[in-house]
C-alpha cells in the first residue's frame, strides 16, 4: 500500500503545499500571500490560523482527503542546534517552534501546521533537516571573538537532498561522499559535507558571499560605526544585512534574471556586481577545500541561481581545479520533505527525537 504524505513549506510570503503518494508528487501548489496581510501579524506563530486555513483550502480544492494520509511533514525552522535528519514533532519541539527565539523564521510554522493536521488523525508529524541543523566541527565554530561563535544556519534541506542526488549520480553512499555544496538562492549557503555531516559552512545570514538579497561578510569595523551612527534602528540594520543587502543593495533588485537583462543592455555596474558575486562564491568554495584538506569528490551547485549557466561558468572557471563541478539547478524542497518522511515510514531510518538530540549535544 502506498504512503500518502502531505508536505507543508511556509516561506516568508508564500506557503507551498504538496501531496505525495510514495515518491510520486500528485500535486503541488504555491500560495502567494499579501505581504501587507503577513506584516499585520505580530509574530510568525500568530499566523497559525491564517496559514492553516490556506493549507486546508488547497487540499479541499485539490479533492484530496486528509483521512487517507499516512503522515504530515513540514519544513522546520530555528530550533536549538541539532543534527540533520527526520524528526518527530513532539511537545518540546512545538514549544520551541512557537517561541521564535533568537529570531523568527517562517518555516517554524511547518512543524506546527504538520502537527495540527496529523494529531487530529492519529498519524505522525515530522520535520526534515531544518535550518537549525548544526553538525559543525568545533574548530569551525571559532571566530576570533569568544562571545561570538559561528552558528550553523543553513539551507540544510536542499543541501542534504542535493548530496543524496549526487551520491546516486556518482554511485556512492551519500554519507561517504566528500563534497562542497553551494546553494545559490535568495540567500547563499556554501558548505563542506563529509561523512554525512555539514562540518563547515558560511551561515547564510552572517558570513560568506553576498547573495541576491543578503550582505554576507562585511567590514566589521565599518558595520559597528553604522550601528552606532544613530541613523538606524537595530531592525533597519538587520534588514540591510538580510533582505536589502547583496544584489538588492547594489542594484535594487534581487532577481538575477533582471540583472542579466541589464548586463545584456550594457549596464557595467550590473556586470561588476554579478561578477563579484561569482568571485565571492568561488572563494568560499575554495576555502572549504581547505577544510576538507583537498579531498573533494565534487562541487555541487544548486538553488535558483544555478539555473544561470553563465553564473555557474564564472564560478566553475575559478574552482574546477579542486574537483568536478556538478550542477543541480533549483530545489525541490517539497520532495526532500516527503522523502525524509518516507525513509522513516518505511523503517529505513529511525525518526530522531528533538529533546534527545539537544541533550546529546549538551552532554
Ligand atoms: N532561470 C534563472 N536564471 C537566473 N537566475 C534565476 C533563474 N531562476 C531563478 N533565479 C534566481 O534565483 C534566485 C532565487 O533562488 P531560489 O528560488 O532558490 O531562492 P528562494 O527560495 O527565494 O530563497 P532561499 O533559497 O534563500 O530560500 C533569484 O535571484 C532568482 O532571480
Ligand atoms: C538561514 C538559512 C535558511 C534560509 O535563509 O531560509
Amino acid at each position: 500500500m502506498a504512503f500518502q504524505i502531505l508536505a507543508i513549506n511556509p516561506g516568508s510570503i508564500s506557503t507551498k503545499v504538496a501531496w505525495f503518494k510514495d515518491e510520486e508528487k500528485v500535486w503541488q501548489e504555491s500560495i502567494s500571500h499579501d505581504p501587507e496581510e503577513i506584516a499585520s501579524f505580530q509574530s510568525v506563530a500568530s499566523q497559525y490560523e491564517y496559514r492553516l486555513t490556506t493549507v486546508l483550502k488547497v487540499v479541499e480544492e485539490k479533492g484530496s482527503s486528509l483521512e487517507e494520509l499516512s503522515a504530515v511533514v513540514g519544513r522546520g525552522g530555528i530550533l536549538d542546534p541539532i543534527p540533520g535528519g527526520t524528526y518527530k514533532v513532539d511537545d518540546l519541539m512545538l514549544e520551541h517552534l512557537r517561541r521564535g527565539k533568537p529570531w523568527e523564521h517562517a518555516s517554524n510554522l511547518g512543524g506546527i501546521l504538520a502537527h495540527s493536521i496529523a494529531s487530529e488523525r492519529g498519524i505522525p508529524a515530522f520535520i526534515v533537516d531544518p535550518v537549525a541543523v548544526d553538525e559543525l566541527d568545533d574548530i569551525s565554530r571559532i571566530t576570533g571573538l569568544p562571545e561570538l561563535p559561528k552558528r550553523s544556519l543553513a539551507h540544510a534541506l536542499n543541501v542534504k537532498a542535493t548530496v543524496r542526488k549526487a551520491a546516486k549520480d556518482l554511485g556512492k553512499k551519500w554519507d561517504e561522499l566528500d563534497v562542497i555544496v553551494a546553494h545559490l538562492g535568495g540567500g547563499i549557503t556554501v558548505c563542506a559535507h563529509t561523512g554525512g555531516r555539514m562540518v563547515d559552512l558560511n551561515n547564510a545570514n552572517e558570513f560568506g558571499p553576498f547573495s541576491p538579497e543578503r550582505a554576507g561578510g562585511v567590514p566589521a569595523g565599518d558595520l559597528v560605526r553604522l550601528c552606532f551612527s544613530g541613523e538606524y534602528t537595530m531592525q533597519e540594520i538587520r534588514r540591510k544585512l538580510v533582505g536589502s543587502g547583496g544584489l538588492m543593495g547594489y542594484l535594487g533588485t534581487s532577481d538575477v534574471r533582471e540583472v542579466k537583462k541589464r548586463i545584456a543592455e550594457g549596464d557595467q555596474k550590473a556586470l561588476l556586481v554579478y561578477r563579484a558575486m561569482a568571485l565571492q562564491v568561488a572563494k568560499e568554495i575554495a576555502s572549504y577545500a581547505a577544510t576538507l584538506k583537498g579531498k573533494v569528490d565534487a562541487i555541487l551547485i544548486t538553488g535558483g541561481v544555478a539555473h544561470d549557466s553563465d553564473f555557474v561558468a564564472l564560478v566553475q572557471e575559478r574552482v574546477q581545479w579542486i574537483a568536478p563541478v556538478l550542477r543541480y539547478p533549483g530545489e525541490d524542497e517539497m520532495r526532500a520533505l516527503a522523502e525524509g518522511a518516507l525513509r522513516v515510514l518505511r523503517g529505513e531510518e529511525e525518526p530522531r527525537i528533538y529533546g534527545d538530540s539537544i541533550k546529546r549535544r549538551e552532554a
